[in-house]
């Protein structure tokens, strides 16, 4: 059989806008639920869902016949775990809190068999490979994996220019949650300072000639980030959608001084 196609890496390269949403329910049933609803690309978040490997690889199981392309977020940018998710099949993967060249670049490795990488050979073991049955795996691989880092700290976009020029480094992610904290504007990343961060990183990353994205489930967000120049957003949040839905439903049946205020969505 042939390699399956990695979509969403194809859609980067053509430079064409990816909507994305967030998937937290760290299960394969909840994954194929929002699998179903049409969003070019959906983040299976290993990094604060109660995600493990094996969770993770249900959820690409159970997406794998829909158009949405699964992007893996890893709790860490550990090799060993790297590893394991391509294993397991994941062809995209975002690693949280890249703070230099030095840490891409090591991505980059961790990603590629050698002599270009460490990447360990689990051949006719995996899934990656379909158990041997994609011919070639091994030279091939790299054309259909993705690797995207998230900048998401003072420093991270301090050195963005240099963390996007590296070679293997498909796209950044910006975290506009752990950037504003870090900042010193916690849970408000409209704040100028900000912003102004976020554009930076916007300008400096598409300058390096890669993709830029980031989540912003609100919409006036999203749309100015698109105007930025980012080419795939995270516009949701499955636990969000069904905890503000709920609230909104039970609302319309409670009296209005019983309503508390609607959550915040990140
Ligand atoms: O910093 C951010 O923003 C992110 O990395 C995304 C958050 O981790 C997300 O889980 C908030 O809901």
């Amino acid at each position: 059989m042939n390699m399956p196609h990695n979509a969403f890496k194809a859609a980067l390269n053509n430079r064409a806008t990816q909507y994305g949403i967030w998937a937290g329910f760290a299960t394969g049933y909840a994954a194929e639920i929002v699998a179903t609803t049409g969003y070019d690309w959906m983040l299976i978040d290993g990094e604060h869902a109660p995600n493990t490997v094996p969770g993770v690889l249900a959820q690409l199981q159970a997406v794998a016949p829909y158009s949405t392309t699964p992007v893996v977020r890893a709790v860490t940018g550990d090799a060993n775990l790297i590893k394991q998710l391509l294993d397991i099949g994941a062809q995209t993967l975002m690693i949280p809190m890249v703070e230099t060249a030095e840490q891409a670049a090591t991505l980059v490795r961790a990603m590629r068999y050698p002599p270009h990488g460490i990447r360990g050979v689990g051949g006719g073991l995996t899934r990656a490979t379909r158990w041997d049955a994609v011919p070639d795996y091994l030279n091939t691989a790299h054309e259909q994996l993705c690797l995207i880092v998230q900048v998401e700290s003072r420093l991270g976009v301090e050195n963005v220019e240099a963390i996007a020029a590296v070679e293997g480094v498909d796209a950044v992610f910006i975290g506009p949650a752990d950037l504003s904290i870090g900042l010193g504007h916690a849970g408000n990343p409209g704040h100028p300072e900000v912003q102004e961060r976020i554009q930076h990183a916007v300008k400096a990353t598409l300058a390096a000639g890669k993709a830029c994205g980031i989540l912003a489930p609100n919409e006036e967000d999203a749309r100015r980030y698109q105007g930025w120049g980012c080419q795939f957003i995270a516009v949701a949040i499955d636990i969000s959608l069904l905890r503000q839905s709920a609230t909104a439903t039970l609302a319309r049946y409670r009296t209005p001084a019983t309503e508390q205020a609607p959550s915040r969505t990140y």
